[in-house]
């Protein structure tokens, strides 16, 4: 499995956390940035890189990491294809894999401490999609997407 990193300044500490253990558990990571906590930079840009690395297959997963997980989490939405779950809870984590197929992870650094994080992104690699009736409301989440982009496009 390949999985895909980034974070802003308000996650950079959460996301080295999780990249050390990953790598503990010889899970190959991608690091798409930022590279510290001392530079204020912008959470969308380094949403939309692991999102794009998702969609366009250069990794398997992508986890993301912001103060709040909510804005690094929303840019990474943007992309088509992505299916980006915040997520603070260990059973949340599950059932965004199970029941919604969540392509992204996102963690807030300011919300949740190092130990509950690692147990999140355990449980979420850990869980399989159900697929069965799950598949037809993600398929219908894919046609929403669909149809939006078609108006854009008018
Ligand atoms: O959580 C976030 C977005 O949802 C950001 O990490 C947060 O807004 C950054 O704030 P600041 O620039 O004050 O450090």
């Amino acid at each position: 499995m390949k999985i895909g990193l980034g974070c802003d300044h308000g996650g950079y500490n959460l996301k080295s956390e999780i990249i050390k253990h990953l790598q503990s558990k010889d899970i190959e990571c991608v690091d798409y940035g930022t590279n510290n906590d001392l530079d204020s930079v912008d959470y969308p840009i380094y949403g939309e890189s692991v999102a794009n690395a998702v969609v366009n297959k250069d990794v398997d997963y992508g986890i993301v990491c912001c103060g709040t997980g909510i804005g690094i989490s929303l840019a990474a939405n943007k992309v088509p294809g992505i299916r980006c779950a915040v997520v603070s809870d260990v059973f949340s984590a599950k059932m965004s894999k199970a029941h919604n197929n969540a392509n992204m992870l996102s963690l807030g650094e300011r919300v949740i401490g190092k130990g509950l994080a690692l147990e999140i992104v355990d449980a979420w690699i850990n869980t399989e999609f159900e697929g069965d009736r799950h598949s037809r409301r993600v398929d219908m989440i894919n046609k929403i997407e669909e149809k939006h982009s078609k108006q854009e496009a008018i």
